[in-house]
C-alpha cells in the first residue's frame, strides 16, 4: 500500500472520531467562521517571490525533522522574511502537526494560512475556517472527479482558496474545475519518496493560464526557484529546507533576500 493510501486510512477513522467529538453545529459557532480570509491566490499572482514556507516537523519521507521550534515564532519569522503565504501541516500521526498549530499561527502572523492535511470529508474544510485558515489544499491522487468538484465548492461558498495538487496528467486532467484557484505540481514521488523538479517541469505546460501554478517539495536551493521561474511556476511551497536549521525564519529570509 502506498503511503497516501495508508494515511487515507487513517484519516477516515480519524475524521469519525472528530466528528462525533465535535459537532459540525460547533465548528460553525466558531468566531473565526466569521473572518474574511486572505486570498493566497491573489497573493502569490501579485508576488515577486512567491515562497510559501512551511511549518513541519516530521513526514514519512524524512522522519524527524525539527520539534524544537515554537509555532509562533515559525510563523512570525516567516513573515519577517517576506515569505507570501505560510503552509501548516495539521496532520498529528505522519507530520507531527495539529489544528492547535493551526490557531496558534493563525494569532501570530498576517500570512495567507494553506491547511496542509489530506483532505477528505467536507468536515476538515470548515474546521479549516474554524480554525483560522485561508486556504485548503485537495490532493487529486486521493479523490474522485466528484470529490474535488464537492469539496472546492464548500471551500469557495466559506471563501476559501482551493490549492489542487497532482502528481501526473490523470490528476490534471480531474483538476480543471472554476472552484479551484491554484493547481501544485508535487516533486515528491510518494511511492519512491525521490523527488524530481523535472516533474514541475513536465507538466507545466499543460496546466492552463487561469490557474496560479506552484511548485511543491524537494526545492532546497535558490538556483531551484530561479529555474522553475520561467515555466511560469508563481509559488515555491518549501518546508524541510527551512524546518531543519536552527532558526527557520532566518533560514528563509536569507533565501529570500536571493531571489
Ligand atoms: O514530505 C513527505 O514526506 C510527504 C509524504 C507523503 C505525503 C506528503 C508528504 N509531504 C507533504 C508535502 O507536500 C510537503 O510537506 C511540502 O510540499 C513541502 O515539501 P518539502 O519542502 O520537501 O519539505
Amino acid at each position: 500500500m502506498n503511503i497516501l493510501l495508508r494515511i487515507v486510512a487513517d484519516k477516515r477513522q480519524e475524521v469519525n472520531l472528530r466528528k462525533s467529538v465535535v459537532p459540525s453545529s460547533q465548528l460553525e459557532r466558531a468566531e473565526l467562521v466569521n473572518r474574511t480570509p486572505f486570498s493566497l491566490a491573489n497573493r502569490l499572482r501579485e508576488s515577486t517571490t512567491g515562497i510559501i514556507a512551511e511549518h513541519k516537523r516530521r513526514s514519512p519521507s524524512k522522519n524527524v525533522i525539527n520539534h524544537s521550534f515554537a509555532v509562533c515564532e515559525v510563523a512570525k519569522g516567516y513573515e519577517n522574511a517576506g515569505a507570501s503565504a505560510l503552509s501548516v501541516l495539521t496532520d498529528a500521526k505522519y507530520f507531527g502537526g495539529s489544528l492547535d498549530d493551526l490557531i496558534v499561527a493563525r494569532a501570530s502572523c498576517s500570512l495567507p494560512i494553506l491547511r496542509k492535511e489530506f483532505i477528505i470529508d467536507t468536515y476538515q474544510i470548515l474546521e479549516a475556517k474554524a480554525y483560522g485558515a485561508d486556504a485548503i489544499l485537495l490532493i487529486a491522487a486521493i479523490l474522485t472527479p466528484e470529490e474535488i468538484l464537492q469539496f472546492s465548492t464548500f471551500a469557495k461558498q466559506l471563501g476559501l482558496d482551493v490549492l489542487l495538487e497532482i502528481h501526473n496528467t490523470d490528476d490534471l486532467k480531474k483538476s480543471l474545475l472554476p472552484s479551484i484557484d491554484i493547481i501544485g505540481v508535487n516533486n515528491r514521488d510518494l511511492k519512491t519518496f525521490t523527488v524530481s523538479l523535472e516533474t514541475s517541469k513536465t507538466l507545466s505546460s499543460l496546466i492552463p493560464e487561469e490557474f496560479v501554478k506552484i511548485s511543491e517539495s524537494g526545492i532546497s536551493s535558490v538556483a531551484a526557484v530561479k529555474s522553475l521561474q520561467p515555466y511560469g511556476f508563481k509559488g515555491f511551497l518549501i518546508g524541510e529546507h527551512f524546518m531543519k536549521t536552527d532558526n527557520a525564519g532566518q533560514s528563509a529570509k536569507a533565501f529570500i533576500n536571493q531571489l
